[in-house]
């Protein structure tokens, strides 16, 4: 019988809805993985509420854990780590030690890294310091980076003139070592209104999505979180990347037209997991080409 990948997953906790860690955690289950929950914040609820209660977990917590999962033996059964919603860059340098020591003991595990930054015209708050620590040292030791277009842009420090110019974005960020940069959403002039891109840039080829653009009052939060855990743990379950990419698109948007129907602000994850574990709809990936 093939072996249940075990992934550390350590981002956000809400007590109420779904951000981070309470959006990718139950998907990733119900897809078949063994999750690890490392909660760096546990908050009422997700920041673009504009309030919230809760706390942010003491950094020195991070390899405390760690350390404790090592000295029960189970270390080195864990396949991969994620990181994602970081309340403070010291906690990002924790969780880099972690993933050094998870490596050391078990050098094929992954490391996938969601460089969650703030945005004025997005509203997900974040300290300035952990939009720094993500640009100059996370981007360096992660396997895989799954920025949305804001978060590229500031990697590249410019916006996209063109399809081609975010292709050319990603691929530079390749350049500071992943293996591969998946851009969990495009924005660029010229885009169709009417779609919802991504593109997945490896070291064999790039690949670009397109999915419909859902009408929402309010856009639904956590969906990069379900879309970096999704495309996590298909890899982890022997999908190739491409596939793994294709799975992640149509299960997200399978929640996003359950939410949708229920005309619910936060993602309908419980009601959509059927969908989520087996898609209906498909989306092809493209190989494109600068
Ligand atoms: N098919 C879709 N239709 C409408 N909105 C979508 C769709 N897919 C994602 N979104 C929304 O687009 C926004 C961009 O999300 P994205 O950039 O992928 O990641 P993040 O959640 O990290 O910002 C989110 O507000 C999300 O709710
Ligand atoms: C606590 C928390 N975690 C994670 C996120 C990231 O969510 P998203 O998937 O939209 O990037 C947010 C966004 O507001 C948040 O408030
Ligand atoms: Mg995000």
């Amino acid at each position: 019988m093939k072996r249940t990948p075990h992934l550390l997953a350590i981002q956000s906790h809400v007590v109420f809805g779904h951000a981070g860690n309470s959006a990718a955690v139950f998907p990733m289950q119900r897809v078949g993985v063994n999750v690890w929950p490392l909660n760096t914040v546990q908050f009422s609820n997700h920041t673009q509420y504009g309030q919230w209660a809760g706390e942010v977990l003491a950094p020195q917590q991070i390899p405390a854990l760690v350390e404790g999962i090592a000295a029960i033996g189970e270390l080195g059964n864990c396949d991969a780590v994620l990181s994602g919603y970081l309340g403070s860059a010291a906690q990002g340098r924790a969780i880099l030690s972690g993933v050094a020591r998870i490596k050391a003991i078990n050098p094929k595990a992954l490391y996938l890294c969601d460089p969650v930054m703030g945005h004025p015209e997005k509203g997900c708050i974040v300290p300035q310091e952990v939009s720094d620590f993500l640009l100059d040292e996370a981007a360096a030791m992660a396997d895989f980076l799954c920025p949305n277009q804001l978060e590229l842009d500031s990697f590249a420090g410019r916006k996209p003139q063109s399809l081609f110019d975010c292709l050319a974005m990603a691929k530079a960020l390749l350049a500071r070592g992943p293996k591969a940069v998946l851009v969990k959403h495009l924005d660029y002039p010229g885009k169709l209104p009417d779609g919802f891109e991504m593109l997945l840039v490896t070291e064999d080829g790039s690949w670009h999505l397109r999915r419909p653009l859902l009408a929402f009052p309010r856009q639904p939060v956590g969906v990069g979180d379900l879309t970096s855990g999704l495309f996590l743990a298909r890899v982890l379950l022997g999908d190739s990347l491409v596939a793994a990419f294709e799975f992640t698109a149509a299960a997200v948007h399978e929640v996003l037209l359950e939410t949708q129907a229920c005309a619910s602000y936060e993602l309908e994850l419980v009601r959509a997991q059927d969908r989520i574990a087996h898609p209906r709809v498909r989306f092809e990936a493209t190989p494109i080409s600068l």
